[in-house]
């Protein structure tokens, strides 16, 4: 199994934020090549984002179509002929430039040196035998192309690896774009390390500060055998036992096995970020203090979704929060509070947007709700397939609109009754109710309710479970279940976009908006 984590930011600098759609956001993305070293001072602007990890593991799946794809009428007429059409493009082109395939997750260090990157066992220097998956990963990561240092390292490790991820660590989502990171690599420095649940077959990587290195591990209770595990030195390796308990006593003992070869005698921590899963990406809701649904975190999520659904290596999303105690605050109301009819009405359309994306999503959706999730937190909760919900009494979760004096749009109404039942929703709905963690878990609003520090892993394996059914089946189910709650919202989008802002822009919803802020605000004083 390869681990890949990737941070996502955006330069929204580069584009106009005020009175451009979200349409014309996505299509400007759809041409913009990410050249992040472009934009040093976004790197001092913590604004709202999305944190991605991304996990793959074994597993047939079809290289991504080659820039501008296959001709649809070839596909439809024959997926033999459309698959040979693809591959013999993908060997015109040498190594595929994914970064320009519009929707593509995976963030080019465009200006690097592009190499071709031998395909088949046939062309493999040396002769050497195909490894297992890395053709595929040379093939669907074209990373390999670019960093040879990685490419090298795939074939050598004969484990799958997508460089082209590189390895990025949670906390610090701008030194993703650090290009010397991947420049300046030690040669490859292999380490051997035993224990009972971990072999480490190799460690990779550099002695000095920032530079990153990899792992390559047995891990002997993952049916997948080999994991990939990478770091950069001086990461916060806090996330790894959470995520993957029964690897804290690895991660204690590994600080004193191979970190010892890489650890430049800064401490114990092995800078090493542990995530296990196949084609999962964990995105973390990062818009402090309380993740609240800004216009900017909206279309930063609608957009990841969207990118995230077109790169075919992905089949779920663990969505969860990466500020303390609060998984989303719902609605960010100063979006709402003293703002312009214009305003409102393009905050509601990317409300709309998120919640049909998600709502509709071909991929499995886990929610790993990990703090408080009233009013549109919910939604975005309710909105995935599977709810783990943190066991701690101020984690509460349902819709409470209507104690901020404001009332849920039908579809948010849909979506709880959808979940709950008409009777349970009723009444929540008109209390606007906010279930602790127990009383959830009895309504229906989530599956499961666990100890805090187990919220991430159980999400993780809720997401095998839904993963262990063949997509088709579980998307056509899916969207049996789900569209015509949707379509509802569809077919009168904009009448639903008039009634938010008319109602929201009356001079007393907005003084009970602002009382409501006020309150907020003082509560904390
Ligand atoms: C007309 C149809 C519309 C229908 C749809 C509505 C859906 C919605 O989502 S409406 C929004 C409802 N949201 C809430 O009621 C949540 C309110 N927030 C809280 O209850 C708490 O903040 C929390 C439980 C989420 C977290 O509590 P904590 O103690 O950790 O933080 P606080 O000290 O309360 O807040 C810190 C900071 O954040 C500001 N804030 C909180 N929530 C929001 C919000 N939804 N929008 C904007 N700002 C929010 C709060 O005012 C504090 O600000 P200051 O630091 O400036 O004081």
């Amino acid at each position: 199994m390869d681990l890949i984590h990737c941070c996502v930011r955006w330069p929204w600098k580069n584009f106009p934020t005020s009175k451009t759609s979200l349409f014309q956001k996505e299509e400007r993305l759809r041409h913009y090549n990410p050249l992040p070293l472009t934009v040093p001072a976004f790197s001092n602007r913590m604004p709202a984002q999305c944190v991605f990890s991304r996990i793959e593991g074994k597993g047939k799946r079809s290289p991504p179509p080659p820039p501008g794809g296959a001709p649809a009428k070839l596909a439809a007429a024959s997926p033999v002929a459309s698959r040979k059409w693809r591959s013999s493009a993908h060997a015109l082109r040498g190594a595929p430039r994914r970064a320009q395939t519009p929707g593509s997750v995976t963030y080019v260090q465009s200006n690097l040196p592009r190499r071709p990157v031998p395909r088949s066992p046939r062309l493999r220097p040396g002769g050497a035998a195909r490894a297992p998956g890395a053709g595929r990963t040379a093939r669907s990561h074209p990373g390999a192309a670019t960093c040879p240092f990685s490419a090298k390292m795939a074939l050598a490790s004969g484990v799958r690896f997508a460089p082209r991820a590189l390895l990025r660590p949670w906390s610090s989502p701008v030194e993703l774009f650090h290009h010397d990171r991947y420049r300046h690599h030690e040669p490859p420095a292999p380490v051997h390390y035993e224990d009972k649940h971990v072999s480490v077959v190799k460690v990779w990587g550099g002695t000095e500060p920032s530079r990153y290195f990899l792992i390559t591990a047995r891990i002997h209770k993952w049916p997948s055998g080999i994991l990939r595990l990478g770091g950069i030195n001086g990461d916060d390796i806090s996330e790894a036992p959470r995520v993957c308990p029964w690897a804290r006593r690895w991660v204690q003992t590994a600080s004193a096995g191979p970190a010892a070869a890489l650890s430049t005698g800064a401490g114990p921590s092995l800078p090493l970020f542990l995530l296990l899963a196949e084609w999962v990406a964990v995105m973390k809701l990062r818009n402090p203090p309380v993740n609240a649904l800004s216009l900017e975190l909206l279309t930063e999520l609608v957009i990841s979704l969207e990118k995230l659904e077109n790169d075919k290596t992905f089949r779920g999303i663990i969505l969860t929060s990466d500020c303390p105690r609060v998984f989303c605050a719902g609605l960010d109301l100063t979006e709402i509070c003293g703002r312009n009819p214009a305003h409102c009405a393009e905050y509601w359309k990317a409300m709309q947007e998120l919640w049909l994306r998600m709502y509709l999503s071909s991929l499995v959706l886990v929610a790993a709700i990990n703090g408080a999730c009233p009013a549109g937190g919910c939604i975005i909760a309710l909105s995935c397939d599977c709810r783990v919900l943190a066991d701690n009494p101020k984690y509460r979760i349902g819709l409470n609109e209507t104690l901020l004096g404001i009332i849920a749009p039908f579809w948010l109404k849909d979506t709880y009754v959808n979940t709950i039942g008409h009777r349970a929703s009723e009444q929540a709905l008109q209390l606007g109710s906010l279930f602790p963690p127990a009383e959830a878990l009895q309504v229906g609003l989530v599956d499961q309710v666990v100890p805090e520090d187990q919220v991430q892993s159980t999400a993780l394996s809720e997401m095998a479970r839904w993963l262990a059914v063949p997509d088709h089946a579980r998307q056509l189910t899916k969207n049996m279940m789900r569209k015509a709650t949707a379509d509802r919202l569809l077919r009168q989008r904009d009448a639903d976009t008039q009634n938010f802002v008319s109602f929201v822009c009356r001079d007393s919803i907005q003084k009970s908006l602002q009382a409501y802020l006020e309150k907020l605000r003082q509560r904390k004083g």
